[in-house]
């Protein structure tokens, strides 16, 4: 589904050259969810913001359904992060000064005129419904990030990115976070999630680890455990 090859990406500051990626290949699936792991600097939000359409690599190719998202112009990569892509982000990115409704609202206005019922349905599905008229400020961390995670559900993306979607969370509230994202997988939906957490691995269908800019092995988990089952510490 979404493809990279031989990925490389440099950041040049002055005459300083920062090699983030270095000849990363892999693949993302739909109806999986894809962990990719590693340290802090290995080059994780990187990948994220070439998988997003959000920066282009310096050498290599990135197809979505075999279209070669990395030579297209600015306005079909525009297009790509609007239709095609969701973004979870470690601090929700919610904006203040809308509700909770209006926040997810925004999102299910992009596609579709029914976005009232769009919008109730996904706070349903994250359990926030009955909070629809609160401002983010009136929620804790992980009730903001449900939120975030129907807003990006709201317009029904084919890949769902999650850059440390639990980062400033506890360990309860994240298990509830990752139950979220679990479902939502679907035989349409990729969902990728971006951790230095190896806690996170086992409920992956496939775990990519990333080290010094390089893929360092792609596992493969045919049955994945669910939240519930993993030894949290
Ligand atoms: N815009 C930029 N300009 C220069 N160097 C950059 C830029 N963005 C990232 N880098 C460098 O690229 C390397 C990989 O960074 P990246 O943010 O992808 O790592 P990461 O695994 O996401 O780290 P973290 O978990 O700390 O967010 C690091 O050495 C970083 O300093």
């Amino acid at each position: 589904m979404l493809s990279l090859k031989h990925v490389s990406k440099s950041y040049q500051n002055g005459s300083e050259v920062t090699h983030a990626l270095n000849d990363v290949s892999f693949d993302i699936e739909s109806n999986q969810v894809t962990v990719i792991l590693g340290p802090s600097g290995s080059g994780k939000s990187t990948t994220l913001n070439i998988l997003g359409g959000m920066d282009r690599p310096t050498s290599g190719t990135v197809t979505y359904n075999n279209n070669f998202i990395n030579t297209e112009s600015d306005k079909q990569l525009t297009d790509y992060r609007k239709e095609i892509v969701g973004f979870v982000f470690q601090f929700y990115n919610l904006i203040s000064n809308l509700t909770v409704f209006e926040n997810v609202a925004i999102s299910a206005q992009l596609e579709n005129k029914k976005y009232r019922n769009i919008t109730e349905k996904y706070l349903q599905k994250v359990g926030l419904l009955k909070r629809k008229n609160n401002f983010p400020d009136q929620l804790s961390g992980g009730e903001m990030q449900r939120v975030s995670i129907a807003r990006a559900l709201a317009k029904s993306p084919k890949v769902l990115l999650c850059d440390e979607p639990t980062g400033a969370l506890d360990t309860e509230t994240s298990k509830r976070v990752f139950e979220i994202l679990k479902k939502s997988k679907s035989k349409d939906t990729a969902v990728v999630i971006v951790t230095h957490n190896p806690l996170v691995a086992p409920i992956a269908d496939r775990v990519i680890h990333i080290k010094d800019g390089r893929v360092d092995k792609i596992i493969d988990n045919p049955s994945p455990l669910e939240v519930e089952e993993v030894d949290w510490g």
